[in-house]
C-alpha cells in the first residue's frame, strides 16, 4: 500500500531540498550538466515506456508522443546543455559617471527551491520542460505531475526517482490534496501549468509567501482565416495542430475559427475533404487521434455540444461514443457567442467557425474578449498580417501556421492577461527559474567628497550636473562659472 502524503510530509520534503540547496549541491555547473545528462538518458532509454504510458492515458499515437513529447524534450535538454555555460555566465553591465569608477555585471543566481505543477495534455514535456529549467538555473526542485494522466503520472515518478538526484530533484504524485499540502510550504518559485480557474488557487497561495509564480494558462486562441489564402495548406494546418495534436486537448489548439460570410462555405468544403483525406470515413476508428482524456471531459463536451441553438449548428461530425471515450472532429457554424462553446476553453475536437461581415470585425471580436494564449492568421496581404501582429494581444502569434512557435526556443513561450504570466523555453526558461542579481563593484579610489556633508550650493549643482550625466554643466561647476 502506498503511503498518504500529508502535511508532515511536505514540510519535510522541503526542509530536505532547503538543506540541499543551502549546502551548495545544485549550484555547480557540473551537477546542472550531469542532472541535464540523466534526463536526455530518461528520454533515450525509455521512449517505448513514455509512448506506452501516452496511450493507456490519452490514446496518444506514437508519433504525437514521440515528437511533440519526446523529440521536444531532447531538443530542450541538448540546447541546455550547449548553451549552459554562456547562460550562466554574468552578464556585462554599462556604469554612469556618479558611480565612476566601476564596473558592474548581471548575476543569474538560482532562487532555491521550487515547485512544478503540470498538467494531463502533455505530461511528459509539460512537467520535465519546466524542470529541465529549474536544473539549469541550479534551482532545487520538485515536480507535481498531474493526476488524470496516472501512467505518465507514475512513470515520471520512477524515471526521475531511478536517475535523478534526489537530495535536490522530487517527484509527488498526487491530486487536491497533495497539492494543496504542497501549496502551503514556502517556495521560491511555483511554475503552474493549467486551468486560468486553478490558477487563480495557485496565485493566492503563492501571494501568502510572496512567492513568485509563472502561471501558463489556456484559454480560447481563434483562427482568422482571409480570403487571400492557400486555402488547402490552411486547412491542413488547421487539422493538424487541433486533431493532430492530442485530439483538441491542447492549450495552443485552434478554439473557433473566423472568417468571413462569402468565404466561409469554402472553407468548410476543404475542411471536410481533408479531416475525411487524414482521418477516413469513419474518424472514430481512427487510430491516428488521441481520445478524450476522461468521463468527466467527455460530459463536458456533450455538454456543450448538446447546448440549445449549438446542437443545430453542426456541420460535420458530432459522434460521440462515450463507453470509447472517443468524439469526432465537429464542425459547427455559427453558433452564439453566449453559448458554453463559445464562452469557455473548449479543450477538444469540436471547432466552431464564426462568420462576419469582413476580417476588421474577426479583429475586434479577438480583441473584445479575454486575451487568448495564442492566435492564428491565414493570410497572403502582408498588411494584414503586420497589423494582426501589431494590434493583436496573445501569448503568441503564428501567421499561416499552427502551434509551431512552440518549438522556436528563441521565442518565449506564455501567456499575457487571462491567459497567464511569465515566459520559458530555451533561455526564458534559465530565467524563469533565475534572479537576475545587480552587482557593482567599486574600489577606493576617486572617492569623491562632494557626497558627503556639509552639504553645499557647489556639492549640490555637480551631483545634479553628474547624476544628468550633463558634462558641459560638470565643467562649469568645476571651472566656477555660473
Ligand atoms: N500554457 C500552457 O503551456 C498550457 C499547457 C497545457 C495546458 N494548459 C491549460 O491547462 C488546462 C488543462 O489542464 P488541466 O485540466 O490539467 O488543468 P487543471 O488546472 O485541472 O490541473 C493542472 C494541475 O493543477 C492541479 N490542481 C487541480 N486542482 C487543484 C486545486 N484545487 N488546487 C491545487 N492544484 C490543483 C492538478 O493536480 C494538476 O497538477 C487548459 O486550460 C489548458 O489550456 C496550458
Amino acid at each position: 500500500m502506498t503511503k498518504v502524503f500529508q502535511a508532515a510530509d511536505a514540510t519535510d520534503l522541503v526542509t530536505d531540498l532547503r538543506r540541499s540547496f543551502d549546502a551548495g549541491v545544485t549550484r555547480g555547473y557540473e551537477w546542472r550538466v550531469t542532472q541535464l545528462k540523466k534526463l536526455l538518458l530518461i528520454c533515450d532509454n525509455h521512449e517505448p515506456e513514455i509512448v506506452s504510458a501516452l496511450h493507456d492515458d490519452l490514446g496518444k499515437p506514437e508519433l504525437e508522443s514521440s515528437v511533440y513529447e519526446v523529440a521536444l524534450l531532447r531538443n530542450s535538454i541538448n540546447l541546455a546543455l550547449k548553451q549552459l555555460k554562456d547562460w550562466m555566465a554574468p552578464d556585462k553591465a554599462k556604469t554612469s559617471l556618479t558611480t565612476f569608477p566601476a564596473s558592474a555585471e548581471i548575476v543569474s543566481e538560482p532562487l532555491g527551491v521550487v515547485l512544478v505543477i503540470s498538467a494531463w495534455n502533455y505530461p511528459f514535456l509539460l512537467s520535465i520542460d519546466p524542470v529541465i529549467g529549474a536544473i539549469s538555473s541550479g534551482n532545487a526542485v520538485v515536480l507535481k505531475p498531474s493526476e488524470l494522466a496516472p501512467a505518465s503520472s507514475s512513470l515520471l515518478a520512477k524515471l526521475l526517482e531511478q536517475y535523478l538526484d534526489s537530495s535536490a530533484v522530487r517527484v509527488v504524485e498526487g491530486a487536491v490534496t497533495e497539492t494543496t499540502l504542497l501549496l502551503e510550504q514556502k517556495w521560491d518559485k511555483i511554475f503552474y501549468t493549467g486551468s486560468s480557474r486553478i490558477g487563480r488557487i495557485i496565485m493566492m497561495a503563492a501571494a501568502k509567501h510572496l512567492t513568485p509564480v509563472v502561471l501558463e494558462l489556456g484559454g480560447k486562441s481563434p483562427v482568422v482565416i482571409d480570403s487571400d489564402t492557400n486555402l488547402k495548406i490552411t486547412v491542413k494546418r488547421i487539422i493538424a495542430g487541433k486533431w493532430g495534436c492530442n485530439n483538441g486537448q491542447a492549450c495552443i489548439s485552434p478554439d473557433y475559427i473566423l472568417t468571413t460570410k462569402q468565404f466561409s462555405p469554402k472553407v468548410i468544403d476543404v475542411l471536410k475533404q481533408e479531416l475525411e483525406a487524414f482521418y477516413g470515413k469513419n474518424p472514430m476508428e481512427s487510430k491516428d487521434m488521441s481520445r478524450i482524456v476522461n468521463l468527466d471531459h467527455f460530459d463536458r463536451l456533450s455538454k456543450m455540444l448538446e447546448e440549445k441553438e449549438v446542437s443545430d449548428k453542426i456541420v460535420y461530425g458530432g459522434q460521440k461514443n462515450r463507453d470509447k471515450l472517443k468524439i469526432a472532429p465537429t464542425i459547427l457554424v455559427d453558433v452564439p457567442f453566449d453559448s458554453q462553446i463559445m464562452s469557455e476553453e473548449i479543450f477538444g475536437p469540436l471547432l466552431p467557425i464564426i462568420t462576419l461581415h469582413n476580417l476588421e470585425e474577426c479583429f475586434d471580436v479577438i480583441r473584445s474578449r479575454p486575451k487568448p494564449l495564442a492566435a492564428y492568421l491565414f493570410t497572403q496581404n502582408q498588411k494584414l498580417k503586420e497589423r494582426f501582429a501589431m494590434t493583436v494581444s496573445a501569448g503568441g502569434i503564428v501567421i499561416n501556421d499552427i502551434a509551431v512557435h512552440l518549438a522556436v526556443p528563441t521565442l518565449p513561450f506564455g501567456g499575457v492577461g487571462e491567459s497567464g504570466m511569465g515566459s520559458y523555453h530555451g533561455k526564458f526558461s534559465f530565467d524563469a527559474f533565475s534572479h537576475k542579481k545587480a552587482v557593482l563593484y567599486k574600489s577606493f579610489v576617486g572617492d569623491a567628497a562632494i557626497r558627503y556633508p556639509p552639504y553645499s550650493r557647489g556639492k549640490l549643482r555637480l551631483l545634479k550636473a553628474l547624476v544628468n550625466s550633463n558634462i558641459l554643466e560638470i565643467f562649469r561647476v568645476l571651472l566656477g562659472l555660473s
